[in-house]
């Protein structure tokens, strides 16, 4: 997609539950390039249950995803559209750090631009880097990839306060032509960064808070 152009995902009527328990319930959420959007609450509220939906990995009884006011059923298989990042390791194991950056298409060099210190593990297997590492630079990865839109499940989760605070540096560098959800516990650092945030709260509703860390405490999340 044009990255000079802004762009506008719209995430609405979607309904998950998993047997008799409903977790999600006719949620609206909205993403735009140059935008940051934050997704808080509380464990189990179906934060990430909400971001496979919008990415089209997981499947609910309704779910409804337009981008620039047009259905798209699988958002992740339209080239150059979305980009997730999960909460689990994503990256195989076997593969180098340069060959894992070849496979998502984003040059090495620019990974290290960004955090010098992973200069020495371009030769280093997936399987052999600390966690904090191999979270790092999946984290990279997926923020760097070139798409519209991102979704980052816990990108703070596992990083030391040094990276924590590089890490949103390179997310808010991608902020102009991109338009960012990012779900964390660690809710000040996405607070911080979030043009708007979405609360989720039980069961499976989506608030769009106004005065943000008044109502985080009205709703029991602080
Ligand atoms: N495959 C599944 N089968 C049954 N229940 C599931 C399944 N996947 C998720 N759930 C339930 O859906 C709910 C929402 O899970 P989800 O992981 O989206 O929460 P979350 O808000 O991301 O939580 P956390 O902050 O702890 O990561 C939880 O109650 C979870 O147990």
């Amino acid at each position: 997609m044009d990255v000079a152009t802004h762009h506008t995902l719209e995430a609405d009527s979607i309904w998950l539950a998993y047997q008799e328990q409903k977790i999600l319930q006719n949620i609206y959420i909205k993403l735009e390039t140059g935008h940051i959007t934050g997704l808080l609450g509380r464990n189990g509220t179906g934060k990430s249950c909400l971001m496979r939906m919008i990415f089209g990995t997981l499947r609910g009884e309704s779910q409804s995803v337009r981008v620039n006011g047009d259905y798209i059923s699988h958002p992740y298989l339209q080239a150059g559209l979305i980009s997730y990042l999960p909460q689990h390791n994503f990256l195989p194991k076997q593969l180098r750090v340069k060959e894992v950056c070849q496979l998502y298409h984003v040059d090495f060099e620019a990974v290290c631009e960004h955090f010098e210190a992973l200069q020495q593990y371009r030769n280093t297997r997936i399987g052999d880097l600390s966690t904090g590492n191999v979270r790092l630079i999946g984290t990279l990865l997926v923020v760097l990839l070139p798409v519209s839109f991102t979704l980052l499940d816990e990108p703070f989760a596992a990083l030391s306060p040094l990276a924590v605070e590089q890490m949103r540096k390179v997310i808010l560098g991608q902020k102009p032509h991109k338009g960012i959800l990012i779900s964390d516990h660690s809710y000040e650092d996405v607070v911080a960064m979030a043009d708007e945030t979405y609360l989720l709260v039980p069961v499976g509703r989506s608030i769009r808070l106004k005065n943000v860390h008044s109502e985080l405490a009205e709703f029991g999340y602080i």
